[in-house]
């Protein structure tokens, strides 16, 4: 990663929608940042009556004030890295890109220090960190992504970093049926790697192939460049087997942006949240938060 802030504690903002129970969007956004040791700031897409069981209802504020409120942002503060969740609707994601395209941000290398590497290339990035976590399905199985949104969805990827989709959201990106094993994933991740030009984290969480009952299976995907040649890195890590896994996909997403704007690669990264992340499923039994799929502990390294 070619950007290291001159901050010491970088400021990182979270695009996406809430959670009044608090285990995923800007609420798991936010306690993610801070385990990660960023200073978090929050612009609300969506207002979401939702628990730990599902989404009850969904308020869009109007648009003019999601700008008022990027604006407002970006006007004041400096920022390391932008984080991007559930954007709802085509108009929302019209608004978000065009807000992008004003701050002049410039893709970030995917490579370990900007000297180029061996298999990654480097591009000169400029402007804040963007990871975009293509929200569209909650756990609980509830649309958070309109239909009618998905064409614009896919428009965006270009401006980001890092995309971090799940199985189902990394089938639609690629116009394919759900991956069943990490190697489905990667050929899907490949596809749209290469044709958004973009590093893809395609998330294992959901497989149930053979060895996914023992572990999750993440794996970093980088975009083909000229004389380049194409790479992919796995992360194993032991799968942790409890109901608390609401807001993961949240969670993890803002922690590679965190630790990005702290200079780490995608591929320094993701070993660290990846810990961090069993750490968190293991301690999410010590909470006690609603009858659903209940939120993982984000402080479970520093409260022990
Ligand atoms: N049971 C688990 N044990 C260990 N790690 C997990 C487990 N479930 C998810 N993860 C990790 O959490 C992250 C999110 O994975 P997943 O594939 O579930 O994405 P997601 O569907 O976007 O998450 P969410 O459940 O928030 O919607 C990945 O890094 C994955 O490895
Ligand atoms: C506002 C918002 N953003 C994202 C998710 C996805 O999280 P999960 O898939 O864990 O429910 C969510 N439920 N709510």
């Amino acid at each position: 990663m070619s950007t290291t802030s001159p901050r010491s504690i970088p400021n990182i903002l979270s695009i996406a929608g809430t959670d009044p129970t608090g285990g995923a969007g800007i609420q798991a956004d936010l306690k993610s940042f801070a385990a990660h040791r960023g200073y978090g700031m929050c612009v609300v897409t969506a207002l979401v009556a939702q628990n730990t069981r599902g989404v009850r209802e969904i308020h869009l504020p109007p648009v003019s004030f999601l700008r008022a409120q990027l604006d407002a942002v970006s006007d004041d503060v400096a920022l390391d890295a932008i984080k991007i969740g559930m954007l709802g609707t085509e108009e929302i994601i019209t608004t978000v890109a065009e807000w992008v395209d004003s701050l002049g941000h410039g893709r970030h290398g995917d490579g370990e220090d900007g000297d180029g590497g061996d298999a990654q290339d480097d591009v000169d990035g400029s402007g804040p960190v963007l990871v975009l976590d293509p929200v569209m399905i909650a756990t609980s199985g509830d649309r958070l992504l309109d239909a009618a949104a998905e064409s614009a969805l896919i428009a965006f990827l270009h401006r980001a970093d890092l995309i971090t989709p799940n199985v189902p959201e990394l089938a639609l990106l690629a116009g394919a049926e759900p991956a069943s094993d990490p190697t489905g994933l990667i050929s899907q991740s490949r596809a749209v790697a290469d044709e958004h030009q973009v590093v893809v984290l395609a998330k294992g969480g959901h497989l149930d192939d053979a060895t996914a009952q023992e572990h999750v299976v993440d794996t970093l995907v980088y975009p083909q460049r000229a004389g380049v040649r194409p790479a992919e890195e796995q992360f194993l890590s032991p799968r942790i087997h409890t109901q608390n896994t609401h807001g993961t996909g949240c969670s993890v997403s803002a922690a590679l942006a965190t630790l990005a704007a702290r200079g780490h690669s995608w591929s320094t990264a993701l070993p660290v949240v990846k810990d961090w992340m069993t750490s968190a499923l293991q301690d999410s039994e010590r909470l006690d938060v609603g009858q659903g799929h209940g939120p993982i502990q984000h402080f479970a390294q520093l409260w022990d």
